[in-house]
C-alpha cells in the first residue's frame, strides 16, 4: 500500500487553507513542528496544528523536530490529529512518551536521523504505530534522498514479520517519482513529499504520480474517510 502525505512545509502558508484543499486525495498531511533548537529551522506550533485541524478533513501528521518532546508531544494528541512523530534522539523514554500517546488514541511514531541506527527502535516496535525513518537531515524541504538509509527500512520490516505485527514504515525526505520506488521496495509504505507536490503546478497531479511511482493504487482518504486514520495498526 503506497500512502502519500505531502508536507506543508513547501505550501504558501500565506494561502494555506486554499494550499491543504488542493491535497484533498492525498491519505494525510504531514506537518513539521521545527523548534530552531532540534533543528537550525523554526515553523510552527501548536496553534497552527489545531487551526489545521479544523480546516481539513485529511489525517493530520505530526512531525515534532523539537527538543523534550516528552514535555510537549502530549499536547498535540488532539482531535484530528491521527499521528504524533517524536525524534528518539531528542527523547529520554520513547516507550513510556508512545504509551502515553496510545492512551489518548493517538497513533505514537518514532522518528530517527539518518544517523541513528534503528536497533533500539527494532528491539521496542510493537510500543509504536509507524517509524519514520529520515532520508535527509531534518530541517529544510528539498534536500536530496539518502539511498543509504534504505537497510533501516529493510531491518524494520523483517522485524515486524518476524513479530507478526503491522508497523507502518514512513519515509520523509527528498521523495520524488525516481526515489520512491526505491523505498517502497525497502518496506517503506508511507512517503512524505513537500517538494515534489507543492513545487509543481498542480498538486493533485503530482499526489497521484507519486502513487503510480510506488505501483499503488489510488487510495485516497477522502473527505469523510478521516476517522479511519493513515496508519493500521
Ligand atoms: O521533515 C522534513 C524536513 O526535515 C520535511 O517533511 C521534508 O523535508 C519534506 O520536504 P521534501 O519532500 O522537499 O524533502
Ligand atoms: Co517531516
Amino acid at each position: 500500500m503506497v500512502r502519500i502525505h505531502p508536507s506543508i512545509l513547501s505550501a504558501d502558508f500565506v494561502n494555506l487553507e486554499r494550499d491543504l484543499a488542493r491535497i484533498a486525495t492525498a491519505d494525510g498531511v504531514h506537518l513539521d513542528v521545527m523548534d530552531a533548537h532540534f533543528v537550525p529551522n523554526l515553523t510552527f506550533g501548536l496553534p497552527m496544528v489545531q487551526r489545521i485541524a479544523e480546516v481539513t478533513d485529511l489525517p493530520i501528521d505530526v512531525h515534532l523536530m523539537i527538543d523534550d518532546p516528552d514535555t510537549w508531544a502530549l499536547q498535540y494528541a488532539i482531535g484530528g490529529v491521527d499521528s504524533v512523530t517524536f525524534h528518539a534522539e531528542a527523547t529520554r523514554d520513547a516507550v513510556a512518551l508512545a504509551r502515553e500517546l496510545r492512551a489518548r488514541g493517538t497513533r505514537a511514531a518514532i522518528a530517527v536521523k539518518p544517523g541513528t541506527e534503528v536497533d533500539l527502535v527494532a528491539e521496542h516496535l510493537r510500543e509504536f504505530d509507524m517509524v519514520l525513518i529520515m532520508t535527509v537531515e531534518p530541517g529544510f524541504g528539498g534536500q536530496s534522498f539518502m539511498p543509504g538509509m534504505m537497510p533501516k527500512l529493510e531491518t524494520l520490516r523483517a522485524r515486524a514479520r518476524d513479530l507478526g505485527i503491522d508497523v507502518a514504515l514512513q519515509v520523509d525526505g527528498g521523495i520524488t517519482d525516481d526515489t520512491l520506488p526505491i523505498a517502497a521496495a525497502a518496506g517503506a509504505d508511507v512517503f512524505v513529499a513537500g517538494s515534489a507536490v507543492y513545487g509543481h503546478a498542480d498538486p493533485a497531479e503530482r499526489i497521484a504520480a507519486l502513487r503510480a511511482a510506488g505501483g499503488g493504487e489510488a487510495v485516497a482518504a477522502a473527505a469523510g474517510d478521516a476517522p479511519a486514520g493513515s496508519l493500521e495498526r
